[in-house]
């Protein structure tokens, strides 16, 4: 038993290895026997409490008929393994909701750990720099776990210590392609750990057709579309301001449409009321029986009716001062909803300079001083630089739609939004594909969440519009009338 384990003594060795000069001889310590095997014992019954412990249901389908099979014979075993694949595929077949929750993602994650994680995990670390080839060995970030959703993978990794979440935002490309997937978003979990999100297959490829108008009249979130995760896409539009970029043909108008529709119950009730300003006389001429005489194209008319709505804002806050701090939405005092089609046409590209800063004023004291009184803007824009709207940053919500650049994504949802995944620029330009494809940035975090735009044809708009007569208090208030 105290006999040395066979094999020649290794005195004798010198090793260098490739990645140091150094030549050092290995100190050699004669072990006994036992104390070898008991460490090999100690490792493999470790081993398996931890198999038992990460994989109890893939131990027990193994464990189960193997026990069967030696205590009462082979045919016991094998009826057992029958049995158990006829109730899972009764149950794949008959509840595939149910079946996929409990058993079907968790299979697929088991596969795609070992399959395709596991096993490029060691290359795509050291080559894409994440991980550390130090003095002949690997220092690698931790694959912690992975579970598997209709869509994605999500894998939750430990970073290396002194490693930086940019480090990760920075490698995105390498991480999607080196695991095969069409791209990689990151997102903290914990200190140290972080959540990478590989999409298999993208559930927002086909267009969604317009939303259900609600029964119930609210002023929102307004259910405009989805997430990629296969929840409803609500838009909070109450108490904030919201600013559409997207590059022509982006898809703005879906935005736009799918919250006139989400709030039409609302503005039948004259809780809310839509005030449309189409500089491009295209998008919501549409629906223009919808906004009554609070309709503007001219830039002229524009100007008017901003300010309008800024005298309708400084009334409430004179009224309201000392009594209450925030709105809600009575048939006194609807909510008032400025939609703003391609912004940039009144700002940037008006010639008359007059006329550019009333707009500007006003579109600038709407959006800090609306929201407490129950006026928000919705305002639609393609070019999203500073130059154009250099108001921007006064949107508290913004939704980067397809955009033409990788800089204007930074631009429009904030610094570092395109590192940690918001690839607004890479979302495709045939609009089956792509149009009211975007990124959204919620105010409680971070992360930008990929979302579809419910598509409101015009037929739609149609028939939202017709037989649609506006509240009898709808004609045209001017900046005179309200403050009088
Ligand atoms: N959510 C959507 N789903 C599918 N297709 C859409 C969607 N939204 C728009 N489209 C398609 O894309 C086309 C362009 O959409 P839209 O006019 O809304 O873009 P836009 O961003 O307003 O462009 P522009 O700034 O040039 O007016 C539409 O005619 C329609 O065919």
């Amino acid at each position: 038993m105290f006999k040395k384990l066979p094999g020649d003594e290794a005195q004798q060795l010198v090793s260098t290895t490739p990645d140091t000069a150094v030549v050092f001889r290995p100190a050699v310590l004669r072990t006994p026997a036992i104390i070898t095997i008991v460490i090999f014992v100690w490792r493999l019954l470790a081993g398996l409490v931890r198999l038992v412990w990460r994989h109890p249901i893939a131990s027990a389908v193994v464990t189960a008929p193997t026990v069967l099979a030696w205590l009462y014979g082979w045919q016991y075993g094998l009826s057992f393994v029958a049995g158990v694949l006829v109730g899972l595929t009764s149950w794949a077949l008959l509840g595939r909701l149910s079946f996929n929750r409990w058993i079907g993602w968790r299979l697929l994650a088991f596969w795609r750990l070992v399959w395709v994680y596991r096993r490029h995990w060691q290359p795509v670390m050291i080559i894409s720099g994440l991980g550390r080839h130090l003095r002949g060995r690997d220092y690698l970030p931790r694959l912690v776990s992975i579970r598997c959703t209709s869509w994605a993978d999500l894998v939750t990794v430990k970073m290396l210590h002194g490693q930086a979440v940019k480090d990760w935002a920075d490698r995105t490309d390498h991480l999607a392609h080196g695991f095969g997937a069409r791209s990689c978003r990151v997102s903290v979990a914990k200190a140290g750990r972080l959540l990478l999100v590989f999409p298999r297959h993208d559930p927002l490829a086909t267009p969604l057709p317009a939303m259900p108008i609600p029964d119930a009249a609210s002023v929102g979130p307004v259910e405009v579309g989805t997430c990629e995760d296969g929840t409803p896409w609500l838009l909070k539009v109450h108490g904030t301001h919201i600013l559409v970029a997207g590059a022509t043909g982006a898809g703005k108008g879906s935005v736009i449409w799918s919250t006139i529709r989400g709030l039409l119950p609302a503005v039948r009730a004259d809780l809310v009321e839509i005030w449309a300003l189409d500089p491009k006389r295209m998008e919501l001429s549409f629906g223009r029986d919808l906004f009554g005489d609070r309709y503007a194209a001219s830039p002229t008319d524009c100007a008017d009716l901003l300010e309008a709505a800024v005298a309708v804002m400084q009334e409430r806050a004179d009224r309201f001062a000392g009594l209450q701090r925030n709105h809600t939405p009575t048939v006194e005092d609807p909510f008032v909803l400025v939609v703003v089609d391609e912004v940039a046409f009144l700002t940037a590209y008006q010639s008359d300079k007059g006329l550019k800063l009333r707009i500007s004023a006003a579109l600038a004291t709407l959006t800090t001083q609306g929201r407490a009184v129950g006026v928000g803007v919705l305002a639609a824009l393609q070019d999203p630089r500073k130059e154009v709207m250099n108001i921007r940053n006064l949107f508290p919500d913004k939704i980067a739609l397809r955009l033409d650049e990788s800089e204007q994504v930074d631009m429009v949802l904030g610094d570092g939004a395109r590192d940690r995944g918001a690839l607004a620029d890479h979302i495709s330009p045939i609009p089956e594909q792509g149009a009211g494809v975007g990124y959204v940035r919620l105010e409680c975090s971070p992360d930008p969440i990929r979302v579809r735009a419910a598509y409101v044809s015009d037929t739609d708009i149609h028939t939202m519009a017709t037989g649609f007569t506006p509240g009898p208090d709808t004609a045209p208030m001017t900046a005179v009338e309200v403050t009088r």
